[in-house]
């Protein structure tokens, strides 16, 4: 499968502040990943994987169950050592931060909270240990929602106020980046739709937000950069509207004579791409226009397909051969 490479950003933009706090936007506020390999025993959970996420950004890191995105994630937070390569959070590795909750938020397992607890005395907790004072703890019940709730025991919490305050957490700190592991799970469509408009504000105050999902249809909405995994490596590092462009306007066409044909659909003013099987992808003619154009210099051309599929065919065919688990056929 051909990596899509997302071309080199021309620039980020300036950087940007949230109300009375640090510039987000600043250069190095970034995750990366290094040629990264995680094993468990003989299974190969992360395999040479490297990307980067840039600030000012919603990266969703998208890949079927079993990915790698957990471990990943868990690596980059120093829960789990890397077998090789790096993962480093604005430019260090996680168990060097000074202060990690003001540096990175981070959501992994909703169900992880003491149940016993409310959700303030929770939070307060997680707030002593990076002296963060009650006021803020106050103050993320109430930006997720959760501060008419916020003296109830967790316990009784559903999985969607879970995940709530599982983000309420994460955003304890007011940190610069954001890591969230499956966060809509258990969320109703208004939940998911509150957690798009929350992660979409949080980059654009300049912040670096890293959001896994399986599931396409979500990250569409949400992020604009994508990447891909499957089976710990890499299949795509692109945007939403590349990956879209790629997928939803180009004509695949194959024939013999690929070069001589790309140099005529050029001349037309086509964009043209090869594949690495030599099939061409063209972009700026209709399919009509380039039987034309191919008829007229006497080139034959043995298909001319139109690519019509949309993101969630896009996402499924380019993790199709990375299944851990697929149905029968
Ligand atoms: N602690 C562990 N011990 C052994 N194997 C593990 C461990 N953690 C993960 N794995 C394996 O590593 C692979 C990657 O798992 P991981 O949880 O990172 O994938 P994922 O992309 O997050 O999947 P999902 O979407 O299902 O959460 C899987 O095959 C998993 O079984």
């Amino acid at each position: 499968m051909t990596v899509i490479r997302a071309r080199a950003e021309a620039g980020i933009g300036p950087p940007l502040r949230s109300a009375g706090g640090p510039p987000y936007g600043s250069v190095g506020t970034v995750i990366e990943v290094t040629k990264l390999t995680k094993r468990y025993g003989d299974g190969l959970a992360v395999d040479r994987l490297s990307f980067q996420v840039r600030p000012g950004h919603v990266t969703g890191f998208l890949g079927p169950n079993g990915a790698g995105k957990s471990t990943t994630m868990r690596v980059l937070l120093g829960l789990a050592a890397p077998t090789s390569g790096a993962a480093l959070v604005t430019g260090r590795r996680y168990a060097d931060l000074r202060f990690p909750m003001h540096e990175v938020g981070a959501l992994l397992d909703a169900n992880a909270a003491y149940g016993g607890r409310t959700a303030f005395d929770h939070l307060r907790c997680l707030a002593r240990t990076n002296r963060i004072g009650p006021a803020r703890v106050a103050a993320v019940l109430e930006q997720v929602g959760l501060a008419g709730v916020g003296r109830k025991r967790i316990s009784g919490f559903s999985l969607g106020m879970r995940q709530r305050l599982g983000i309420a957490a994460a955003l304890l700190g007011d940190p610069g980046v954001l890591m969230l592991d499956e966060p809509v799970n258990g969320l109703d469509p208004e939940g998911v739709r509150w957690i798009r408009e929350l992660l979409r504000a949080l980059a654009g105050e300049g912040r670096t937000v890293l959001v896994s999902s399986h599931l396409m249809s979500e990250m569409e909405l949400t992020a604009d950069r994508l990447v891909i995994i499957g089976r710990g490596r890499l299949i795509a590092d692109t945007t939403v509207r590349e990956l879209a462009e790629r997928f939803q306007r180009g004509v695949l066409v194959r024939t013999g004579r690929g070069p001589e044909l790309a140099r005529a659909l050029e001349a037309a003013g086509a964009s043209v791409l090869v594949e690495t099987d030599g099939a061409l992808s063209v972009k700026g003619l209709d399919p009509v226009r380039i039987g034309d154009l191919a008829a007229r210099h006497a080139i034959p051309v043995h298909e001319v397909t139109p690519r019509t599929a949309s993101l969630e065919e896009a996402y499924l065919a380019l993790t199709a051969g990375s299944l851990e688990y697929g149905a029968a056929r």
